[in-house]
């Protein structure tokens, strides 16, 4: 029996309703098929955490998490209590740069019984790789002269070190799958960092002449995703062009609500997080009625993580079988509320068990 221990950081709005969700399939798939037992230890830090303590996670959260095999996470964020980038670079970010977690895995396909909001979507699989560690995403800056001739300044930050992994990960990606890769870029306006990207994805390019490779800018790419998703496979991005085409690529599923993520550290130094692609969802936060499908995709993730990928496709088809059966919740138009479809999901991998 292999037992994983895992940190459960359900963190703030929704996230707390679908990570609850997502454990409680896992522990039934877990109870259904053997072999494996997931021990969950829960932290609260959060928004409201911080309310308390003036602060997202006490000090030693990081030393605390590393002694996890991974963390399942749900989503950080309250701007009714906390600044965005308060909570977010207290926790989440926070989290992904001292684990360098520096890899961002992020699917988006055709789900059964999901309708995207695309005409003709055909049979769309693509996985965005989203470079998780620095880029835009930066603590370099300032501002200065607060007030009428203020100044904000923010530097993006691009390393060879973690430009090439991302890139090399995204490769070795494409070489599993259909031999094809689409680097984003952005090289005709930014011009030194981009041109970087670009010459970084060249060279990694020439060790793996046989992946079909092609740069293509952000903004045509963003429309591409809407309007041919299927022609793409792999699409390896910096942080933030990543952040916002796996927005569109949930978008094109049906939903935000339904995308996951892994957010990994290739070298096994450290834990890997692994949590859905959508935010806390204040707006809808309280009421039930989040869709738990992407936090229960995101557990699929953490399974194949850990080696158990016959697992994760059980997990995969009857959450599938139950978004075909049109038990959904209503931000891809049904009327389910979380709990219905989590005890849907749950009675699939039961049936799974009794054949
Ligand atoms: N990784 C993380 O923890 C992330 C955190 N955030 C934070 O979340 C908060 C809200 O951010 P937003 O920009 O509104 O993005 P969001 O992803 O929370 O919400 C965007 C829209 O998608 C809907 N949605 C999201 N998850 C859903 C689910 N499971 N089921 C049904 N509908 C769902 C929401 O109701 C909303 O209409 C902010 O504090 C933001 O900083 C945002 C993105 C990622
Ligand atoms: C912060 C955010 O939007 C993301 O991680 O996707
Ligand atoms: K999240
Ligand atoms: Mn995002």
């Amino acid at each position: 029996m292999r037992k994983i221990e895992i940190a459960a950081l359900p963190g703030d709005g929704v996230g707390v309703e679908v990570t609850e969700a997502a454990k409680d399939v896992l522990h039934t798939l877990a109870r259904a098929h053997g072999g494996v037992e997931f021990s969950f230890t829960d932290f609260p830090w959060s928004c409201d955490y911080y309310s308390k303590h003036g602060e997202m996670m006490p000090k030693d959260a990081i030393s605390t998490l590393s002694q996890f095999e991974a963390i399942f996470l749900g989503a950080v964020g309250n701007p009714a209590i906390v600044p965005d980038h308060i909570s977010l670079w207290g926790m989440l970010i926070k989290i992904r740069r001292e684990f360098e977690l520096s890899v961002n895995v992020r699917p988006a396909k055709k789900v059964k019984g999901i309708t995207s909001p695309l005409a003709n979507p055909k049979d769309f699989d693509l996985i965005v790789i989203r470079e998780n560690s620095e880029g835009e995403y930066s603590e370099v800056g300032g501002r200065i002269h607060r007030g009428e001739h203020e100044m904000a300044i923010q530097n993006a930050v691009f390393t060879r070190r973690a430009t090439e992994k991302v890139i090399r990960y995204a490769f070795q990606l494409a070489e599993k799958r259909n031999n094809r890769l689409v680097s984003a870029t952005k090289s005709n306006g930014i011009v030194h960092s981009m041109p970087f990207w670009d010459e970084v994805t060249k060279s990694v390019a020439a060790e793996y002449p046989h992946v079909h490779t092609q740069s293509t800018h952000i903004d045509a790419l963003a429309a591409f995703f809407v309007s041919k998703p299927a022609e793409f496979d792999v699409v390896v991005a910096s942080n933030l062009f990543g952040d916002i085409l796996t927005d569109i690529g949930s978008a094109i599923m049906g939903s935000i609500g339904i995308a996951p993520s892994a957010n990994l550290n290739l070298e096994g130094r450290y834990p890997s997080m692994f949590e859905p692609v959508h935010g806390s969802a204040p707006d809808i936060a309280g009421k039930g009625i989040a869709n738990p499908i992407g936090q229960i995709w995101t557990a699929k993730m953490m399974l194949d993580h850990f080696g158990f990928e016959e697992l994760g496709q059980v997990l995969m088809d009857s959450m599938e079988e139950v978004t075909e059966a049109g038990i959904k919740t209503p931000d891809i138009g049904g009327t389910a509320n979380t709990r219905a479809v989590t005890e849907a999901v749950k009675e699939k991998i039961l049936e799974t068990a009794r054949v």
